[in-house]
């Protein structure tokens, strides 16, 4: 078993929180490995609530205590962060942001620190089920990449990916659960209306959406085909694919995935 990670955490927010929370089931950190940096009462509220074993201190004595810092604030608040005076303090560090859309050279420029991995990773890191993609600065090593897929496959999966396909990232999973919790909603709704009580309806969609994310990923078997092996000639699916087509539901997905990376690469170009 390796040792838990000397980690810093920058950020307490929704994604701070499915990281740490995610890390320190696997135990890949342990509250003694931990430090959080937080600026805002709320969600320090949160983890005095949820996580009074979480220490949250300030960016410096953090910094100094970790081997590894991990950047969960907006891309906004970046600068900030790497504007802070640290004496020196990431020498020696790796370096991880989260950021949507900045870039390597924007974080590494920010810090003066070429030990940086730029991560898109997403929510579900909470329950271990995340979907990370990842894309290092050129003085990452291979023991430092250990370390990120370490991190990152505690949580869930991690690929890594070329900057440039970070927006896609981005598009696809790093949003992507906000769609599936839409699809989720938008089924359970449909069930309503066909006359289910509201919780046996939201059971029913979540556990669809589980089962059949779960089916794709044990079988390996195409979604095209295990859509088709629902369908029954004349029968009650096909009526329901008929009807999401010509709704535009694959059009709507896909433009979503786009407008989604679109912005990524906005974000990254407002720096
Ligand atoms: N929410 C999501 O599903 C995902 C978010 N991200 C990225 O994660 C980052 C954080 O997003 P969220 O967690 O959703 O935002 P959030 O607003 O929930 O959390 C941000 C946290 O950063 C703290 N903060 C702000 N400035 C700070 C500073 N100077 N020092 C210390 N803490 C500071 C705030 O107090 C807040 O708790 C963003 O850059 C976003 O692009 C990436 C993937 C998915
Ligand atoms: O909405 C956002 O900007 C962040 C990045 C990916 C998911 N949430």
């Amino acid at each position: 078993m390796n040792q838990p990670i000397k980690l810093t955490v920058v950020g307490g927010g929704q994604m701070g929180r499915a990281l740490i929370c995610g890390m320190m089931a696997a135990k890949t950190v342990t509250a003694e490995s931990l430090r959080l940096v937080n600026s805002s009462a709320i969600s320090g509220q949160w983890w005095s609530e949820n996580h009074p074993e979480v220490v949250i201190s300030d960016l410096e004595t953090a910094v100094q205590a970790s081997d590894v810092v991990l950047l969960a604030v907006k891309p906004h608040a970046i600068a900030g962060v790497a504007k802070q005076p640290l004496s020196g303090c990431w020498d020696g560090k790796l370096v991880l942001s989260v950021a949507a859309g900045v870039g390597l050279e924007s974080l590494c420029k920010g810090i003066n620190h070429r030990r940086v991995v730029r991560v898109m990773p997403n929510t579900p890191s909470l329950v271990g089920a995340g979907a990370s993609g990842f894309c290092c600065a050129e003085d990452v090593t291979e023991q430092d990449r250990a370390t990120v897929e370490q991190l990152l496959g505690a949580v869930g999966i991690a690929i890594q990916v070329t900057e440039s396909q970070m927006d896609a990232v981005t598009g696809v999973s790093g949003s992507g659960p906000a769609y599936v919790c839409l699809m989720v909603e938008a089924l359970a709704d449909g069930g309503v209306l066909a006359g289910l009580p509201r919780p046996i309806a939201m059971q029913l969609a979540t556990q669809t959406v589980f089962g059949t994310a779960k089916m794709i990923a044990e079988t390996g078997r195409h979604p095209g085909e295990l859509k088709d092996s629902v369908a029954s000639p004349g029968g009650t699916t096909i009526a329901a694919l008929a009807s999401l087509e010509h709704n535009g539901f694959r059009g709507a997905v896909i433009d979503a995935v786009a407008a989604s990376a679109r912005r990524s690469r906005e974000l990254g170009s407002s720096k």
